[in-house]
């Protein structure tokens, strides 16, 4: 049997957004500490969202090219389960901080546009704890975008990959799907249970962790 697909909603920015997920049954909750994002919030604001997030469920800190003093900021005041990664951030970079990682690729990208780029990059990072798998946009990610599944098929196919996380435009209506076709470890979303950028809506929530669970 295979095991049920976990579920990250990202881009959270109220307590109620994070009740709203939890209650709904999310496995992890993302908080984007990136400036240029619709969804970031301040360290301080991500204090007080991380101490919301109960036992069992993990919260996920997202970067993008962020100096290497904020990161560890961010671990030490937040203390995350897990980074994540949706920069150019290198392997180096990503393993320094010793922390659990996944790294996002935003699949359609040059260099990520065919099944073999894609492997290739995605292997540099073997010390991830999973491969993100997004869809190229000129900002760095919460577009709202799909992504190309048939991009993914050698990741799929190879031996040594990492558990996926399949994201990028993603929605209540359409996970379903997207899930039958990928089969990944995990789907993450963001704009796609928002009633506008940034502003997260339970009932989409709701619907969406309901079409997951469903399968
Ligand atoms: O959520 C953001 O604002 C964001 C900003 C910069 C990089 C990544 C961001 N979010 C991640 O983007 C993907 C796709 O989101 P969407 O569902 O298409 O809106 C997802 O992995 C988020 O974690």
């Amino acid at each position: 049997m295979q095991a049920r697909t976990r579920v990250k909603i990202c881009g959270l920015t109220r307590l109620e957004d994070i009740h709203a997920a939890v209650q709904a049954g999310a496995d992890a909750v993302g908080l984007v500490l990136y400036a240029k994002s619709a969804r970031a919030v301040s360290l301080q604001q991500a204090r007080l969202l991380r101490a919301a997030v109960p036992a069992f469920v993990n919260a996920v800190t997202l970067f993008v090219n962020a100096p290497e003093h904020e990161v560890q900021e961010a671990i030490d005041q937040l203390r995350p389960e897990l980074l994540q990664f949706h920069g150019d951030e290198s392997p180096q970079y990503c393993e320094s901080f010793n922390h659990r990682y996944m790294r996002a690729f935003r699949v359609g990208a040059p260099g990520l546009d065919t099944p073999e780029g894609l492997l290739q990059a995605c292997r540099r990072y073997q010390s991830a704890s999973a491969w993100l798998f997004d869809s190229y946009s000129e900002g760095y990610g919460g577009s709202g975008r799909r992504l190309d599944p048939s991009l993914l098929r050698l990741v799929q196919e190879a031996g040594d990959s990492r558990p996926m996380v399949l994201s990028g435009g993603l929605l209540p209506d359409t996970v379903a799907a997207a899930i039958m076709a990928t089969r990944p470890y995990a789907v993450d979303v963001s704009s796609g249970v928002e009633a506008a950028p940034g502003d997260k809506c339970p009932q989409k929530i709701r619907q969406f962790l309901a079409a997951v669970r469903g399968l």
